[in-house]
């Protein structure tokens, strides 16, 4: 079997028109435009790949960039009172800091610092026990872009078995937790996961966040099933790759993300539609 491609870019530019539609809407009506502000410390070079894409995506879809760049010196205490004057801003929807921060700063203390109600990367432990006792509020972008890229696509969850290769807070568990309440049986693996091949082989649908270029092999991969590409690798010669070894894999599956162009988009769009839900529609019970 020859994959079918999984389009994030496409499907990804088609959420982000239908945002821009509905801010216009909501603007038109007199209600402000959404502000997002991504906090980034320092200048790691890759940070400032996503950083530049996401104020791109935020410009084109109506929205209010109000980003900071802050130099790689700024203390903690300096990260902590930017989040304070961001949280108490009326014009700002979504605050999000760029991972990874620099040693000397602590990001857990950083992230509990912002307002649940504007924590637009779903990263605070209350959205994540939100989400965990199935009352979802804000999603972390990446695994509910790719919830949205499936849904759109129609591809059903309920009873599939599910292999989640990775399990950091930002992709593996959420993932997990996502795919579990479409009621998906979910097994999630890491370093300490004994025989990988063997799991991922048993997967209907499998999503792989490791960070390791082509680290799940393409005949690993069961006849038919779904493959999501989470690892964005940059190569030697400047080229991105996955941790799927994608030409064999998409001979196997039926369904399969490409690296650039899936998840990636998805994620950014994933963002806006995060702040989106904030400025308009979150009705926020805490003080
Ligand atoms: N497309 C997108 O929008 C995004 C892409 N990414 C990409 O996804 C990848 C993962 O990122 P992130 O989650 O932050 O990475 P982390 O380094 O935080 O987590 C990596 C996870 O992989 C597990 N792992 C490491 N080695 C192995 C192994 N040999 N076998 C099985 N599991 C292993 C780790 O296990 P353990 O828990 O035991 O340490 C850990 O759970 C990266 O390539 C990153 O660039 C990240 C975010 C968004
Ligand atoms: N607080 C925080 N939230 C994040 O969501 C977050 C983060 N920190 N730190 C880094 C990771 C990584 N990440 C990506 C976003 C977009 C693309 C993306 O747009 N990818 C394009 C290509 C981009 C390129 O050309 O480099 C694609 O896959 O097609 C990739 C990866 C978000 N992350
Ligand atoms: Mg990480």
């Amino acid at each position: 079997m020859t994959a079918k491609i999984l389009d994030g870019k496409a499907i990804a530019e088609e959420l982000r028109n239908s945002i821009k539609d509905e801010v216009e809407r909501q603007v038109a009506q007199g209600n402000k435009r959404p502000g997002l502000a991504v906090i980034m410390v320092g200048e790691d070079p890759a940070s400032q790949v996503y950083v530049r894409n996401k104020k791109l995506a935020c410009e084109k879809a109506g929205f209010k960039d109000v980003s900071e760049v802050l130099p790689a010196s700024t203390s903690q205490e300096e990260v902590l009172a930017l989040i304070d004057k961001l949280n108490a801003d009326d014009d700002v929807h979504g605050i999000i800091v760029q991972l990874p921060v620099p040693d000397h700063i602590n990001p857990e203390e950083i992230i509990e610092r912002i307002h649940p109600c504007k924590d637009v990367d779903g990263f605070h432990p209350y959205n994540v026990g939100r989400l965990a006792t199935r009352m979802p509020q804000l999603m972390p972008c990446t695994p509910h872009g790719v919830m949205t890229m499936l849904a759109k696509t129609g591809i059903p969850l309920r009873g599939l078995n599910a292999v989640v290769v990775g399990a950091s807070n930002i992709v593996g568990v959420p993932m997990m937790l996502e795919l579990l309440n479409e009621r998906a049986t979910v097994t999630i693996c890491h370093s300490a996961t004994k025989d990988l091949a063997e799991q991922v082989g048993r997967a209907d649908l499998v999503v792989v966040g490791v960070g390791i270029p082509n680290m799940v092999k393409g005949d690993w991969i069961k006849d038919g099933a779904i493959v999501i590409d989470v690892g964005i690798n940059r190569m030697d010669d400047g080229k991105l790759c996955g941790d799927v070894e994608y030409d064999v894999a998409k001979e196997k599956a039926s369904w399969i993300t490409p690296v650039p162009g899936g998840v990636g988009p998805m994620t950014i769009a994933t963002l806006l539609e995060n702040t989106m839900k904030v400025a308009y529609q979150l009705d926020c019970k805490l003080k």
